[in-house]
């Protein structure tokens, strides 16, 4: 039995590169959907937002003299394309999908219009929301706290490439710990940097709870919707 009727899952784009050095990884993104497809199979109605750590990220042109705003253009645009990849890799596994972009490309992608996101998570279909919020300076984990926010998602999940929430970068710290659970005050405190500050305000205000877990480790995605014991549970 699900612990949860909906949700919002941010999907790490950088994990998407699996050994690669860059890009997308054939058999990563199809291991992805597969797990994704696990959990609609139990009936859970699934967000998706996807970032562009594979592609680009605003912060690296910006650091070599890049006007910032127009890299993170370029960033929000690599989220277009790792959603388009995800959908089309949803479709060939047999899942119903649907891109929908904060930035108009409209030949591409229909832009995201927040009742019809509504209308197609009510059907069944899974929703990727691109583009991330459509406005530079922020990241792909804002996008998913305002779409999960406003998709009315129990709760935020984070797959990412550790898994979970530790008292230091575990990739810089080889000494750090995993926290089962915490507070979003205590994560912004102590500046725990594996989500923006503005995203664990965003889900501290409106009260989405978020838990932070391996993409990478099998399984993992279906024990958390499960309810089970897996990663970490940062909460108000
Ligand atoms: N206190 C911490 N606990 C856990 N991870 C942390 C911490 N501080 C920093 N990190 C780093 O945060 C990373 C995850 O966040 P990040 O936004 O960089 O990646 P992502 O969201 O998975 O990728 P993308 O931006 O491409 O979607 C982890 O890989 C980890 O190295
Ligand atoms: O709302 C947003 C979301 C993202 N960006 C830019 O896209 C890249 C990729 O997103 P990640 O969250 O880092 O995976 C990000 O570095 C920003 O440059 C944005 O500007 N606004």
């Amino acid at each position: 039995m699900p612990a949860y009727k909906r949700i919002l899952l941010k999907l790490s784009g950088e994990a998407l590169m699996g050994d690669d050095a860059f890009g997308i990884n054939r058999a990563t993104i199809v291991r992805m959907v597969r797990e994704i497809r696990e959990v609609t199979a139990l009936g859970v109605e699934v967000a998706v937002v996807i970032g562009g750590g594979n592609i680009f990220r605003g912060v690296a042109g910006g650091s070599v003299g890049m006007d910032r705003a127009t890299a993170d253009y370029m960033g929000m645009l690599a989220t277009v394309m790792n959603s388009l990849a995800l959908a089309d890799t949803m479709r060939l596994e047999g899942m119903t999908a649907r891109v929908m972009s904060a930035i108009s490309i409209d030949q591409v992608v229909e832009p995201y219009v927040r009742p019809k996101a509504l209308q197609y998570l009510e059907e069944g279909k899974v929703v990727i929301f691109a583009g991330g919020t459509g406005n530079p300076f922020f990241t792909t984990d804002t996008a998913a706290a305002l779409r999960g926010a406003e998709v009315g998602a129990e709760i935020m999940l984070k797959a990412t490439k550790v898994d979970g929430v530790y008292t230091a970068d575990p990739k810089k710290d080889p000494s750090a710990t995993r926290y089962p659970s915490l507070t979003f005050d205590e994560a912004i405190i102590k500046n725990l940097a594996v989500l923006d500050a503005t995203a664990f305000a965003l889900c501290r205000d409106q009260k989405l709870p978020l838990k932070v877990f391996s993409i990478v480790k099998p399984g993992a995605l279906k024990r958390v919707v499960l309810g089970e014991d897996e990663g970490t549970l940062v909460h108000v």
